[in-house]
């Protein structure tokens, strides 16, 4: 019997996201310091000789199961860098909103590449993997070791794992798909413009609950503005979780329209995460761990 292998993917947050420009090319320079969540897809992987997808769960059709669905684009593209390549079947329990702001196709992208990985007895440092990651999006290489850490240029330069506190958080989706590149567009930056807003506020590995949050406070995520004139309802969001009671911080992750609140500890996480579900049924609201 062939055996199965599973993978998590976690949701990526960005902490903090600061759009440092443009480049010719028309892709933005940014500066964002990434953390990963509990909640996430599971992926698992069965050795074959061809490779097939098949999505199941809550945003399964969302997501779609076709050669589009980054899992399958990611696949591809470690094949082009290791001919004959070992694939397989994979099962994807898709559970993330979808074009979200939390990287969800990108992680799941990024675990199907630790899965082949494994099966392939490739290393995680190996270059092709990076190189498949780099090919298939901006978010997936920040994905492929699912740790804290800063990402720069359009997300291919990656700084080490960072060791921080767990942060007790709440996610909202209000179930309004907002496309990326949209919101890149709406910044309405020329290429080859920069911005000089200023260096990104210090942060250290192994630093406090308290100086995180006076840090993170000191940054931004620079795409807010643009997301909430074509979803008005992310603003909603935001005020809803700056409201909650405890929240520490309400910020937007990526290109929306998720946003994430963060608490000082799990249990007022949780009690927002309940009050807020209860006032909008129709929400993604997700009381977890970032780390
Ligand atoms: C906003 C972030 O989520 C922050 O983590 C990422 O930068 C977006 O990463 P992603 O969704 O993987 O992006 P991709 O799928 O590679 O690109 C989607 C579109 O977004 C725009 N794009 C993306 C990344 C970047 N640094 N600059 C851009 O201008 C491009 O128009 C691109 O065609
Ligand atoms: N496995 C997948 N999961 C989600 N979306 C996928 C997947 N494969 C392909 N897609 C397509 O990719 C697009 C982006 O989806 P995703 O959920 O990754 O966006 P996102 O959360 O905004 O990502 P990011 O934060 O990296 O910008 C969607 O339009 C979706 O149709």
């Amino acid at each position: 019997m062939t055996q199965n292998h599973h993978a998590r993917a976690p949701a990526k947050i960005n902490l903090t996201l600061h759009i440092e420009g443009r480049r010719i090319d028309g892709y933005h320079e940014l500066t964002s310091l990434v953390a990963f969540a509990g909640a996430g897809d599971l992926l698992s992987f069965a050795p074959d000789e061809l490779f097939s997808l098949e999505v199941s769960g809550p945003t399964a059709i969302e997501a779609g199961d076709g050669g589009d669905n980054l899992v399958a684009r990611v696949e591809r593209a470690l094949r082009a860098e290791k001919p004959g390549l070992q694939s397989g079947a994979f099962h994807l329990v898709k559970r993330l909103p979808v074009a979200a702001g939390i990287g969800g196709g990108s992680s799941d992208a990024a675990a199907a590449l630790r899965l082949l990985a494994a099966a392939n007895g490739l290393s995680l440092s190996d270059p092709a993997l990076y190189e498949a990651a780099r090919r298939t999006g901006a978010d997936v290489p920040v994905c492929l070791n699912p740790r804290a850490k800063f990402m720069r240029g359009i997300g291919e330069r990656l700084g080490p794992a960072l060791k921080l506190p767990p942060l007790p958080a709440v996610l909202i989706n209000p179930r309004v798909p907002v496309e990326t590149k949209a919101v890149f567009h709406k910044l309405g930056l020329k290429p080859g413009q920069s911005l000089g807003y200023g260096p990104h506020p210090a942060i250290a590995d192994g630093m406090d609950f308290e100086t995180l949050i006076r840090a993170l406070k000191k940054g931004r995520n620079d795409m807010e503005d643009a997301a909430c004139v074509i979803a008005p309802i992310v603003g909603h969001v935001l005020a809803t979780l700056a409201g909650a009671r405890g929240c520490r911080l309400a910020r937007m992750s990526g290109s929306g329209a998720t946003c994430f609140a963060l608490f000082d500890s799990c249990r007022q996480a949780g009690a927002a995460a309940k009050a807020i579900k209860a006032a909008h049924p129709e929400w993604w609201v997700k009381p977890t761990l970032l780390r």
